[in-house]
């Protein structure tokens, strides 16, 4: 299935096409790039795309008094902001993400793939409280076969949430769909669509190994 076709069929999947986005996500795809470097983008990219993914909050006119006279002018209302991390590679993404709204609350899920079987295993969770009443970033860097983002989403279901979205910079066509088909109801925000997955389930191009990139266990 083409990219255009997925995007056709799913509704709530915006592809941040910014050439900004795009340059970065560039760099992050090289194996030369350092993991100094590697960190770094994974942050910047998790302000840009985490600007796109808040871009319909609700705000609410309040009265500032300027210099110069009083006027009325927006601030943000509504649900509160919780960004969850799908630990570890999540992490850079969410220090991005919270640089936009430093008080937001954090949420971590401990995740790792089993080599063999490629399902998410759980080895961590906490979580703030009234997650019902949050709106809800859930942020991870990869969604290959989409069964990590799924099971975490799925996590946040069970606790009460009802408003979430999902950011991350590469994804696999296999992983879209299976994300959508799990939890229609979130919108996704990603970087790229890459080609496809391989036998060993990674995202080719793709980057390798996030967690790996991002803090140099390689
Ligand atoms: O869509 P999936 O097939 O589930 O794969 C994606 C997951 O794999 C990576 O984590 P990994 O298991 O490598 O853990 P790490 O972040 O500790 O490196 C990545 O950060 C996602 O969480
Ligand atoms: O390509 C992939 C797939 C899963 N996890 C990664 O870090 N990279
Ligand atoms: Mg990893």
């Amino acid at each position: 299935m083409s990219h255009d076709e997925l995007l056709s069929i799913y509704n709530d999947i915006s592809v941040i096409d910014h050439p900004f986005v795009q340059h970065k996500l560039t760099s992050l795809r090289d194996k030369n790039t350092s993991t100094r470097e590697f960190r770094m983008l994974v942050e910047e990219l998790g302000t840009l795309i985490g600007y796109e993914a808040t871009r319909d909050l609700e705000t609410t006119d309040i009265e500032v008094e300027t210099p110069l006279e009083k006027t009325m002018s927006p601030v943000l209302k509504g649900k509160k902001l919780c960004v969850v991390t799908i630990m570890r590679a999540g992490n850079g993404l969410a220090e991005g993400v919270l640089k936009l709204s430093p008080s937001a609350r954090v949420g971590h899920i401990g995740l790792y793939r089993d080599p063999e079987t490629k399902q998410p295993v759980e080895y961590y969770l906490k979580m703030p409280h009234s997650i019902d009443e949050r709106t809800i970033i859930v942020v991870d860097p990869m969604l290959a076969t989409g069964n990590s983002a799924i099971m975490a989403i799925d996590k946040m279901k069970e606790m009460g949430a009802n408003h979430i979205r999902f950011i991350c910079l590469f994804s696999a066509p296999e992983g879209i769909t299976a994300f959508k088909k799990a939890h229609p109801d979130v919108a996704m925000y990603i970087g790229t669509i890459d080609r496809e997955l391989d036998d060993h389930a990674y995202i080719r191009p793709g980057v390798g190994d996030a967690g790996d990139r991002i803090y140099g266990t390689l």
